[in-house]
């Protein structure tokens, strides 16, 4: 069976992964400067106050018997909800950002051990979608798709049994909530598991790909001109995003521009990707999203990247098209999608859709806002 790192091997990405030890910096290098970061940011925290509390990323319960209306209205809005009282134990929601912590502070020749191949998915290092851009970002990612144990034997030579059990139980249990929040968003559309032919199978259905993507933003000397994490969307259905208690995320909404995401104690941040954008034909857009630094506390994050078996096609789906409703998208494999994406990055989207702009869907990919002026 065909898996993620497939995608890769024909599409390599070439990242110069030599940086610096982001600590030892007084000042922000040139490389590492962009502009116009802080342009229609609007903080949560201060909108919430406010009477419109449409301005702020939707806070949904998942025990709450309407939680598949009240996600389906979010995604449709906003592309993006936190969930409480999702199930997951606080112990090992600390424990998968103890994982990412322990390994960002071990020292650069060590991690470099780890670093991911140009055609290859795990291990570590600077964002993948740097290549898209001319400055640099303040971050470094470690990525792990099946198995982490090769690489992690490289970091941790004597202990690194405890961190492998970390991160598989983190993947089993985020696994299963990532299954039942791809079903209440399709229940949101009326769609059951048994329209889907692939969900239907429970053997299929438990095939769904994943990956797990460790990121660290260190401390910046110059945080208003530095970008930790530029502007993209996920691939994947959905997202499942752990912030530690620092904010530093952000997500665009039309009419708003950049909203931040405010850490919630044991909430969990949930993305609509691409996927999931093409199999609703538009209804629940991707969210374009990133990830601002500060100069007072380091951040780390957690996000498990869900979608698909790597070769089922995913295509609008037969309920949500009809005469007045065209399909807006071909369909396509998540593996062939992530070889568009490491070849078109923010124009993948639009690289796959079928008819121009209709009833004033878009792709967020596509918008001008979208762009960062760097340099
Ligand atoms: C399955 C995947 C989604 C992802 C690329 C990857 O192969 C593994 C890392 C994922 C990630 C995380 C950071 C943002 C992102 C755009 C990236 O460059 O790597 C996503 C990719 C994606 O969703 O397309
Ligand atoms: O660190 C964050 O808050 C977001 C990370 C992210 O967008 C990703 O890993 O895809
Ligand atoms: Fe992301």
């Amino acid at each position: 069976m065909p898996s993620l790192s497939e995608a890769y091997r024909a599409h390599p990405v070439h990242i110069n992964h030599k940086h610096p030890d982001f600590n030892s910096l007084q000042e922000l290098p040139e490389s590492y400067t962009w502009t116009n970061l802080d342009d229609h940011t609007i903080n949560s925290n201060n909108i919430m106050k406010d009477s419109s509390s449409n301005s702020s990323v939707p806070i949904i319960d998942l025990s709450d018997p309407n939680a598949s209306k009240l996600i389906g209205h979010a995604c449709k809005t906003w592309g993006v909800y936190q969930v409480v009282n999702h199930g997951i134990p606080l112990s090992l929601l600390d424990d998968i950002q103890w994982v990412g912590q322990t390994l960002f502070s071990l020292p650069s020749h060590q991690k470099l051990k780890a670093i991911r191949s140009p055609d290859g998915v795990t291990g570590y290092g600077l964002a993948r979608i740097s290549s898209f851009f001319p400055k640099l970002m303040w971050s470094e990612g470690f990525t792990i798709v099946g198995s982490p144990l090769d690489h992690f034997r490289q970091l941790w030579p004597q202990d690194y049994a405890k961190y492998c059990d970390i991160v598989l139980q983190y993947d089993e249990t985020m696994k299963k909530l990532a299954e039942k929040l791809m079903l209440l968003m399709l229940d949101s559309l009326g769609i059951t598991k048994e329209d889907i032919k692939w969900a239907s199978s429970k053997a299929q259905f438990e095939k769904a790909c994943a990956a797990m993507q460790l990121n660290s933003y260190p401390i910046c000397p110059d945080p208003d001109r530095a970008m930790g994490l530029a502007p993209h969307t996920d691939s994947t259905f959905l997202t499942i995003l752990s912030q530690s208690d620092i904010s530093g995320l952000q997500v665009q909404r039309e009419g708003f521009g950049w909203v931040t995401v405010p850490p919630l104690h044991g909430g969990l941040v949930v993305n609509v990707g691409d996927l999931f954008h093409i199999l609703s034909n538009g209804l629940y857009p991707s969210v374009l999203h990133r990830v601002l630094v500060n100069r007072i506390r380091q951040r780390f994050s957690v996000a498990y990247l869900y979608g698909p078996p790597s070769n089922v096609e995913i295509c609008p789906h037969a309920k949500l098209v009809g005469p007045t409703q065209p399909p807006l998208y071909r369909s396509v494999t998540w593996n062939e999608y992530l070889g568009t994406k490491a070849k078109h990055f923010n124009k993948a989207l639009s690289s796959v859709r079928l008819c121009a702009l209709i009833n004033g869907l878009f792709d967020v990919n596509d918008s001008n806002k979208s762009s960062v002026q760097v340099g």
